[in-house]
């Protein structure tokens, strides 16, 4: 199928930061992983993607944006990454009033796919179809290319929807799925869509970085 989006490097994207980091502990943006703060590791592999820098999506009181432009939730109370995905959104139709799509990508995942923003906006067929990765036959939603049109009744269903499961809302659109495979290290296969919640996590991905220096 034919791409809907000429340019997928022209796509802008949001890093997804407004959680609070509760499993962690501390704002897990800031956790070092090979001596790197997250947040700089995962902005700069959404650089190599992109043309344009990613904003950020965190509060309003964050500490150090590392340069990029700060977006805070438009609906306050920290209610769940699709409040990000709704923010994002709403700040692109004013700064990027010719985009279909915006794309989101959450702070924790250092390994996500270099090439994700392209494959996911290859399986867009029209104007308003949503679509998300996915791998190990499991759905990650924060990893998507969101259409502009869905801003209203993102924002109806996150005001009104006492568990705002993101699961839930995807089944009021036409979503999408792609699906990536898992990378190939001397340990064992890496979920590209591994996330650090837990100190355990960081932990944990420090061992997946040294096997992927390994093989590189
Ligand atoms: N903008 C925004 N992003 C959020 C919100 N809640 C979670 N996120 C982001 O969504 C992504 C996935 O969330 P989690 O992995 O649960 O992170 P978290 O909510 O900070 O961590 P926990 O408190 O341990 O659940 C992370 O990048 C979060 O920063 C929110 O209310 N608003
Ligand atoms: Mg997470």
């Amino acid at each position: 199928m034919p791409g809907f989006i000429t340019d997928p490097a022209d796509i802008p994207t949001y890093l997804l930061a407004g959680g609070r980091s509760s499993r962690m502990g501390t704002n897990k943006a800031f956790a070092l992983l090979g001596g790197e703060r997250l947040l700089t590791r995962i902005a700069a592999r959404i650089g190599q993607q992109q043309k344009m820098p990613a904003a950020l999506n965190a509060d309003a009181d964050w500490p150090d944006a590392i340069g990029l432009r700060l977006v805070p939730d438009t609906i306050p109370g920290k209610l769940g990454p699709l409040a990000g995905v709704l923010t994002a959104i709403r700040d692109a139709t004013v700064k990027h009033p010719h985009a279909s799509h915006i794309a989101t990508v959450p702070i924790d995942s250092p390994f996500f796919p270099i090439d994700l923003v392209a494959r996911l906006a290859q399986a867009i067929a029209g104007r308003d179809e949503i679509v998300i990765a996915a791998s190990l036959g499991r759905d990650h939603p924060v990893f998507g290319l969101w259409p502009m049109t869905i801003a209203d009744d993102l924002e109806t269903w996150i005001l009104t929807n006492g568990k705002r499961r993101a699961r839930d809302f995807l089944l009021r659109h036409m979503v999408r799925t792609v699906d990536f495979a898992t990378i190939q290290t001397p340990i064992e296969p890496l979920d590209p869509f591994f996330n650090i919640n837990t100190p355990d996590d960081l932990i944990a991905a420090e061992r997946w970085l040294a096997a992927l220096e390994q093989t590189s």
